[in-house]
């Protein structure tokens, strides 16, 4: 049933909400937490950290003047109640579906979202950006960035405050601390921001108030003014945010409106330097299951609301990231020197198993994805041998160093790429579309990629043996096509593919899981009278160049199929192709990639529609190039 929401009905945007009596605004926050819980309920998606921030969103949007001043959430996963807000609540039941609201911020969705994010840590970066700008064309708009106490882990934050500290720029930064990532925080960080609220407990509003009207004189006194809070950051230690130039208010119960509203009054009219605003908050605030269990209440399918019971679909195979997990303990209890590293996805790497059963052998370094990488080949360097477990998209931000740390020094950390491919609900910024492309353009590394669960363990024992270089294997989100595991792994004939079905007309090259849809393709093909080869190649690097060249001979038409970007695995085989003069002779070559756009969140078996890889679509390219016609059924690429 759904929530009775009379308050919230009559919110059609910041301003309506603005308007309310002051006594109406905590009954609003209960009715935006209701219609949170119910919209998510039905949609699937990020709960915890929106129910976490119910009573934030509305206090910020009261008190600042939105959308003239920019309000900008870190990750954007949290940033449910805030469209709710924002005039996309009549949408709130078509989030993360195709065609519907997206799941985290998005400029092109609405003037509330000034700046788009997804990855974590930008904010600060951005707003600081936003604020310099406003003081460069002499404009006089405020910038808040709400930044989670895990997405604090990474460097960009500081790098972000240091600047920020220099520049002096007028700029809200709101920390919400849950002591919570997607998983319990890690580091040295997470324990300083906890030693921080205890010694500090929650101020009173009297202390905070008086605190905060001192930092913010009248224009007189706030030279003098300034000279007394360095001198009392010095008397008690100051905090890390105070010695980078922030003015620290805090902590303040995230949860009373009694408290947020007046200090967020008090820090807007702030007009000097820039202020963090510490608030301590509870993920999954106000719905027993997801305080009960934050972690499995970050990020959900659809629920029950009454038990909070998740619709788990029914697969008759494993996860492939369940199937990585277990098939590195395998190696590991084979080779004490295996270690495994993780940017704070634990559970979303399957690593967490690992962690159960090598505690001392796994390493959450937060979420800091090139520490990750420089860390793990600092380890190479030693003798180990490091799994750096991290998503396709998360690897992006680690590119140099996987150059400059790993790649150049022919150190042999092995990159385990989960969600590689498209992977439907979070959309274009999660999709793992570009690691073939940003790996493959890498001298000496190794690059596979498991056409299924059983292929996946043998690249696992692959990358374990491989000692002189290092290697990556990628593998997508989601359960593997159910064939059957070997008890362990086997490393794999370096560089060499195999041949599934031998046909003498048209060859299909496939690279990745797309390997079941070509073997469909060729069925097909087959009872069109059109003989069909498919191959998986098993490696992009180094490329089977005997396989590639038999199948160029043989053919009239070869494909190459993968779940990325141009630039990956078809752009390695044309190179080779090219220069051997194989593609002299007429050859018909056909890559099919991922398509040269950022592809919407969908259902995933849409989204390969949609970029023309699935079966079908193969068997229309492969009959095009002969010059017949293959009429394609459903979705037909944009
Ligand atoms: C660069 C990057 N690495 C990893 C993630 C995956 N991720 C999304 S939310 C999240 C936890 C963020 O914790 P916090 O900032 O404290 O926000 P909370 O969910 O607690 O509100 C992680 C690890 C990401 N979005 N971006
Ligand atoms: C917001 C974020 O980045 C993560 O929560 C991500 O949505 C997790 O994705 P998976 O569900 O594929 O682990
Ligand atoms: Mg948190």
């Amino acid at each position: 049933m759904k929530p009775v929401t009379p308050l919230l009905d009559s919110i059609h945007s910041p301003a309506d909400l603005r308007r309310l009596p002051a006594s109406d605004v905590k009954q609003v926050a209960d009715e935006l937490r209701a219609e949170t819980i119910d919209a998510v309920s039905t949609t699937g998606g990020h709960l915890g950290a929106g129910l976490g921030v119910v009573e934030l969103t509305v206090a910020l949007h009261r008190v600042f003047d939105t959308p003239r001043d920019k309000l900008i959430w870190d990750v954007g996963h949290q940033a449910y109640p805030h469209k709710i807000l924002t005039g996309r609540r009549d949408r709130i039941r078509t989030l993360r579906q195709g065609g519907g609201l997206s799941g985290f911020t998005r400029r092109s969705e609405s003037e509330y979202d000034p700046f788009g994010a997804a990855h974590s840590s930008t904010s600060i970066s951005a707003g600081l950006g936003m604020a310099v700008a406003r003081d460069l064309k002499g404009d006089d708009f405020r910038v808040v960035a709400v930044i989670g106490d895990g997405a604090m882990s990474a460097g960009m934050a500081y790098e972000a405050m240091n600047n920020a500290g220099a520049l002096r720029s007028r700029l809200v930064v709101i920390l919400n601390d849950n002591d919570m990532s997607i998983a319990p925080p890690v580091g040295a960080m997470s324990a300083y921001l906890s030693r921080l609220i205890s010694s500090r407990s929650y101020r009173s509003l009297r202390h905070l108030m008086r605190d905060v009207t001192k930092v913010f004189p009248k224009p007189v006194a706030r030279a003098a003014k300034r000279a007394e809070e360095y001198a009392r950051g010095f008397v008690t230690g100051g905090t890390l945010f105070e010695e980078l130039g922030f003015y620290y208010v805090g902590p303040i119960d995230g949860h009373n409106l009694d408290h947020l509203l007046p200090v967020l009054e008090n820090v807007r009219d702030a007009d000097d330097g820039p202020v963090l605003v510490h608030v301590v908050t509870q993920k999954g605030k106000g719905y027993g299951p997801a305080e009960a269990a934050p972690d499995k209440y970050h990020g959900v399918t659809r629920f029950d609301v009454i038990t909070g019971t998740q619709t788990k679909p029914k697969s008759n195979a494993p996860s492939y990231t369940g199937v990585f997990g277990q098939a590195l303990i395998q190696e590991a209890e084979a080779d004490d020197r295996i270690v495994a590293v993780t940017a704070a996805m634990p559970t979303g790497t399957g690593l967490d198993k690992f962690a159960q059963r090598f505690p001392s052998r796994t390493f959450d370094v937060g979420i800091a994805e090139q520490h990750a990488v420089t860390f793990a080949a600092g380890m190479a360097t030693e003798g180990f041998k490091p799994f750096c477990a991290i998503y396709s998209t998360f690897l992006q931000r680690a590119y140099d160093q996987v150059v400059h740390d790993v790649a150049i020094q022919h150190l042999p950390v092995r990159f385990a790429i989960d969600r590689a491919g498209l992977v439907g609900a979070d959309g274009a910024t999660h999709a793992g579309a570009f690691d073939i492309a940003y790996l493959g353009c890498l001298p000496g590394m190794v690059l596979m990629a498991a056409a299924d669960e059983a292929e996946l363990v043998h690249m696992v024992a692959t990358a374990a043996a491989l000692d002189d270089r290092p290697s990556a294997f990628r593998y997508p989100r989601g359960d593997g096509v159910g064939v059957e595991l070997p008890a362990r792994g086997v490393p794999l004939a370096l560089g060499k593919g195999r041949v599934l079905r031998e046909g003498t007309t048209i060859a299909i090259l496939s690279y990745g899981t797309r390997l079941q849809e070509c073997l469909v393709a060729a069925e097909t093909l087959g009872g069109m009278g059109l003989s069909t080869t498919v191959a998986d190649a098993r490696f992009a690097k180094p490329l089977d160049t005997d396989l590639v060249e038999q199948l160029a001979r043989n053919h009239a038409v070869v494909l190459t199929v993968e779940e990325g970007a141009e630039g990956g695995f078809g752009s390695i085989v044309l190179h080779h192709l090219a220069r051997s003069g194989l593609l002299d002779q007429g050859l018909k070559i056909r890559p099919l990639t991922l398509p040269d756009r950022f592809q919407d969140h969908e259902k995933p078996e849409l989204q390969y529609a949609e970029a023309a890889l699935s079966a079908q679509h193969i068997v229309a390219t492969a009959a095009a190039a002969l010059g017949l016609d293959a009429p394609i059924t459903g979705v037909v690429r944009a």
